[in-house]
């Protein structure tokens, strides 16, 4: 038990403790489908002007828990500012995603790559979580995360989005060598980031692999998977006697959840393509599981989305070790009294199986 934790549904959850219901959040859920995000968004002048100050980093993630009874506070931030710390230079073209002035283009820039001095360049980021908590005042946890090595390296070398990865795969298979320095490096960036936030105060983390189910069955397992298990098993675990739980989420990564359980992570985000009760057979007793209803279910009307709610819960079925989220995170065009509907709906169907 957590003693300063007014709700703490959501850690119990993760280490499959009894609920009394399935405790939720929304990946994105504090962003553009909200007026609210939009409108202080405008007065920082940017989204990269929300991240780099805490007060309007505060200001953001407490939105949505404002609008609505959500278990989980997530830090806004977002995974590129690693990179952007290791000197890539992010940055956001008017409706264009996020970009990088230095891409990882040629041996030497690869060769170059240092893991950065946490508390000299990501400073917002820990002092946004200090805040944070102090400002949720024991109201539900804090969520703190990272991008998977993998993930950032696709924007690392491709410079930006990709629809085909092509040049980070290209680098992957021509010059495997290449593909795993750069991995390396990440990795010990994100062991002491993420460890960053869990001393700043983040009660659990996550692993955002969001492009790891673009990888063919060995180059997943040879790229994505170990570095993702060294994270896990570098992280701190336990801060003033309370467990840290972590969560692994793998776009796309339905056909390996028991090579992820295996990772000794706590918990596997699952997109919205794979049946989670299904998914709990494979797993068994070794994780809990976090997802997975589309978020495209939120355009529909409020009585389709209640029985989309239902059908994710009842597959996930009896007992604790789910936390009901979207497999991905909320659209901007979502209308938000949907997500209201969507809320109600897990916190009062969810009760019978609890
Ligand atoms: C791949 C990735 C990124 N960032 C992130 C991922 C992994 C998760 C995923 O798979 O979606 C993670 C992220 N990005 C953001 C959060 C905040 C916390 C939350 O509310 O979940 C988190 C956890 C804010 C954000 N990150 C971004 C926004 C939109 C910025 C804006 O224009 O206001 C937000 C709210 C920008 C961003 N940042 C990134 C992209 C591709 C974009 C453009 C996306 C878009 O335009 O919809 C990189």
């Amino acid at each position: 038990m957590n003693f300063k934790l007014k709700n703490d549904t959501f850690l119990r959850a993760l280490l499959r403790q009894p609920t009394e219901y399935t405790p939720l959040w929304m990946m994105r859920q504090a962003g553009r489908f909200l007026p609210e995000y939009r409108a202080t968004r405008a007065r920082a002048g940017s989204f990269l002007g929300l991240c780099k100050n805490p007060d309007f980093a505060t200001e953001v993630t407490m939105q949505p828990l404002d609008r609505y009874p959500l278990d989980a506070a997530i830090l806004f931030s977002d995974i590129l500012t690693v990179p952007d710390a290791m000197g890539l230079g992010l940055y956001f073209a008017d409706g264009e995603g996020p970009k990088f002035e230095r891409p990882l283009r040629d041996e030497a820039a690869i060769m170059a790559l240092q893991v950065p001095d946490i508390d000299k360049t990501l400073r917002y980021v820990t002092d946004a979580v200090s805040q944070i908590r102090k400002t949720l005042d024991g109201r539900v946890p804090l969520i703190g995360f990272s991008g998977s090595p993998f993930t950032l390296s696709c924007y690392m070398v491709e410079g930006g989005g990709s629809d085909d990865y092509a040049r980070v795969k290209t680098l992957m298979y021509n010059e495997p060598k290449l593909m795993h320095h750069i991995l390396e490096v990440t990795t010990q960036a994100v062991i002491a980031y993420l460890n960053a936030q869990i001393e700043a105060g983040a009660q659990a983390v996550m692993i955002f692999d969001s492009w790891g189910g673009v990888l063919s069955h060995s180059a997943y397992h040879e790229f994505s998977l170990p570095y993702t298990q060294r994270i896990v098993e570098g992280l701190i675990k336990e801060k003033d006697g309370v467990r840290i739980p972590n969560v692994v989420f793998t776009k796309g990564g339905g056909l390996w959840i028991d090579s992820i359980a295996a990772t000794g992570c706590d918990a596997i985000g699952l997109d919205w393509t794979m049946d989670i009760g299904v998914a709990r057979q494979k797993v068994g007793n070794k994780v809990a599981l976090q997802g997975n209803l589309d978020p495209a279910v939120l355009f529909a009307n409020p009585n389709a989305i209640r029985n989309e709610v239902e059908k994710v819960l009842s597959s996930y079925g009896y007992g604790s070790g789910h936390v009901f989220n979207l497999g991905h995170g909320i659209s901007q065009h979502t209308n938000p009294e949907h997500v209201a509907a969507m809320v109600a709906a897990v916190h009062e169907l969810s009760r019978k199986y609890h």
